[in-house]
């Protein structure tokens, strides 16, 4: 498993990497950061042009629909296409190419190479080029002298079940918060090393309620630690932190899910689509992702490991209920949880609540939304 994990920092620097199966070998190159020299080369070492691979998502943004409903779809490329306009078919907001209305599906390979760039956090987008068996050999000297990694595709498809994203306790500390002073941080980090989240213990365990207050809280680095008036996150985070305290203590889970999961590179292109008059969801969808990319495993097994079963989550999005239940969490309460609404996040609240139906309307509705900051306990609703 450690091929598959390197390979995902030789996509993340912009470097091929070769999927190997026992019929061939299968050439994977991240579309971010791709020019025209790297596209040549690209092709010279598989021994044809590459075709582009996009997410079925991505070909939705172009108004064509994936065959038998794949994942990911791949588009023939010919010799003459140019860096640019292949970068923009896959991840402008305007730009189509040629070939989008006759999409053949993604080979394996290539389905499982977008799921190590969404693991990696680029954007989900590759050139692929199945090697020619006259450059086989060629190839197979590459990968020896270390030039190009080889990983074999069956790892890849086992990578991210399991084991291989497992939690492991890893620190923890008391963090006295401006909003709860007796807090303990615990450290979490998946076992493959990408990924930590924390848990935020809130009072005394012994002291919480039978149905333990939960926040499950996604990251978002610039309305978290920035304030950012773009979203309601920093807000949230605090106003959750203060209520879970009143409450008697209880958990908050920071996850390491930011921008819904897409990273937080991809969020800001995601900005300047929203800029440019995109929803929330239709600029992630333009750069191939679906319309909320958030697992929530890592959740499910910290509070396994904290002995927790039954929770009154503070959330506004009915996933995130779900998402428990399914794991075997017994939602027994549900609360509001509001930041504060201003000219630069109704947009975004406003398509939170139409198109991914979290419940915000008394907050979207409210003639004066600051006196809807705090989470108040007579907003709980019945599940
Ligand atoms: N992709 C993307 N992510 C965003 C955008 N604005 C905020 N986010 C992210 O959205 C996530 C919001 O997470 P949460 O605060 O857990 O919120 P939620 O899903 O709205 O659910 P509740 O707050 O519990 O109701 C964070 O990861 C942010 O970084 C955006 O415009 N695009
Ligand atoms: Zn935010």
């Amino acid at each position: 498993m450690r091929q598959v994990e390197r390979a995902i920092f030789d996509l993340r620097r912009g470097l091929p990497v070769v999927l190997r199966t026992p019929q061939e070998d299968i050439l994977i190159q991240p579309l971010e950061g791709i020019d025209d020299t790297a596209l040549a080369e690209l092709a010279n070492t598989a021994g044809h042009a590459p075709s582009l691979v996009i997410t079925k998502h991505r070909l939705a943004r172009l108004g064509a629909i994936a065959p038998d409903d794949a994942d990911a779809v791949h588009l023939p490329l010919g010799r003459h296409h140019r860096a640019r306009d292949i970068v923009a078919w896959a991840m402008a907001a305007m730009a189509e190419p040629p070939n989008a209305h006759a999409p053949e599906p993604a080979s394996a390979a290539e389905t499982a190479a977008l799921g190590l760039m969404r693991r990696g956090l680029l954007v989900p987008a590759a050139l692929s080029a199945r090697v020619d068996a006259t450059q086989r050999e060629a190839l197979a000297a590459l990968i020896d002298d270390g030039t190009l990694l080889g990983v074999a595709l069956d790892d890849v498809q086992r990578y991210g079940e399991g084991d291989t994203t497992s939690l492991k306790r890893i620190s923890e500390a008391d963090v006295p918060l401006a909003d709860a002073e007796h807090a303990r941080f615990v450290l979490f980090r998946e076992s493959d090393g990408l990924r930590e989240h924390l848990a935020v213990l809130v009072g005394d365990p012994a002291d919480w309620t039978d149905a333990v207050p939960v926040r499950l809280h996604s990251a978002c680095l610039t309305g978290d630690l920035f304030g950012s008036l773009r979203c309601d996150c920093g807000e949230q985070l605090r106003t959750s932190v203060a209520a879970i305290s009143e409450r008697g203590g209880g958990i908050l889970l920071y996850l390491a899910q930011e921008g819904r999961g897409i990273g937080l590179a991809n969020k800001l292109r995601a900005y300047g689509l929203q800029d440019a008059g995109l929803d929330t969801v239709d600029a992630d969808q333009v750069l191939g992702f679906g319309e909320d990319e958030r697992q929530y495993r890592a959740a499910l097994q910290m509070l396994a490991e904290l002995d927790v079963t039954r929770i009154a989550l503070l959330t506004n999005n009915p996933e995130k209920i779900a998402a428990m239940s399914l794991g075997g969490i017994d939602v027994v309460g549900r609360e509001a949880c509001y930041g504060q609404l201003n000219e630069h996040n109704r947009r975004y609240l406003s398509a939170k609540a139409e198109r991914a139906g979290h419940w915000l309307e008394d907050l979207l509705e409210s003639p004066d939304a600051s006196d809807r900051r705090v989470p108040r306990r007579d907003t709980s609703g019945s599940l």
